[in-house]
């Protein structure tokens, strides 16, 4: 069990980010998390992973602390795959960095070989998103939170990442904390779903309908 218990963290100068925050997601189990921009998502993300550090709380993963030297078993997986990779390595060494993932998962991505020999400048965001997520997925990795990791593709190429996630996360048993704006997207993924609002996670009340518009009152009906 990825357990996360008290997290603090803020920035000097700045309001407190996150306040007192614990969650717990089991081997295999999917939670969402949203919240309005700012709300601290990323840095949540950001702390169970192991790059930032709380200023008070705890993670542990699986009863212990996670190692500090050895493959992070909670990977973070941010927005934007452009931040997250050496633009002067080619594709093939960016996805391989950690292990050789099977030709079935490559294909189960959508990756094509084409793209191992560019750099990954000459990929589309969302190529180089669906190359980021399969280079994290090193045997040995337990917990995955991904961070808004499909709000730029298109919906077949969305629907495609988070079946080949879904596919590796039941074979290997992982836990998978879903960060997202898009309610639906959290509802169709997540049994249990969380809402991160004044530095505080609370049971989400947001469903996937969108909101509704009101209609235009003309002068007449007022
Ligand atoms: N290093 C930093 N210095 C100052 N403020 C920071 C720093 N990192 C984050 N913040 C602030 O902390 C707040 C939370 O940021 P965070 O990226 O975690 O939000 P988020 O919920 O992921 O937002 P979004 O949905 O827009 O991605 C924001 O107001 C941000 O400006």
């Amino acid at each position: 069990m990825l357990d996360a218990s008290g997290l603090r963290y803020g920035v000097a100068g700045q309001p407190v980010i996150l306040n007192d925050v614990s969650l717990t997601l089991e081997a295999g189990e999917w939670l969402g998390v949203d919240g309005v921009s700012g709300a601290g998502k990323s840095t949540l993300g950001q702390l169970l992973a192991g790059y930032l550090t709380p200023q008070a709380g705890t993670v542990t993963v699986d009863g212990a602390p996670p190692p500090r030297r050895a493959l992070r078993p909670v990977q973070w997986l941010p927005q934007s795959p452009e931040l997250a990779v050496n633009p002067r390595w080619r594709v093939k060494r960016i996805l391989e960095e950690a292990w050789t993932p099977p030709d079935a998962l490559r294909d189960a991505f959508g990756i094509e070989s084409a793209w191992m020999n560019r750099f990954p400048q000459a990929l589309s965001g969302g190529e180089l998103q669906r190359v980021c997520v399969l280079r994290a997925l090193v045997p040995g990795v337990r917990y995955l939170v991904a961070d808004e990791i499909s709000s730029m593709l298109d919906p077949l190429t969305q629907l495609d990442l988070w079946q080949g996630l879904r596919r590796v996360a039941d074979e290997r048993q992982l836990g998978v904390l879903v960060i997202s704006h898009d309610a639906a997207l959290l509802e169709r993924l997540c049994a249990r779903r969380l809402t991160l609002s004044e530095g505080r996670l609370r049971p989400s009340t947001r469903h996937g309908a969108p909101p509704a518009i009101a209609p235009k009152q003309s002068p007449a009906s007022r």
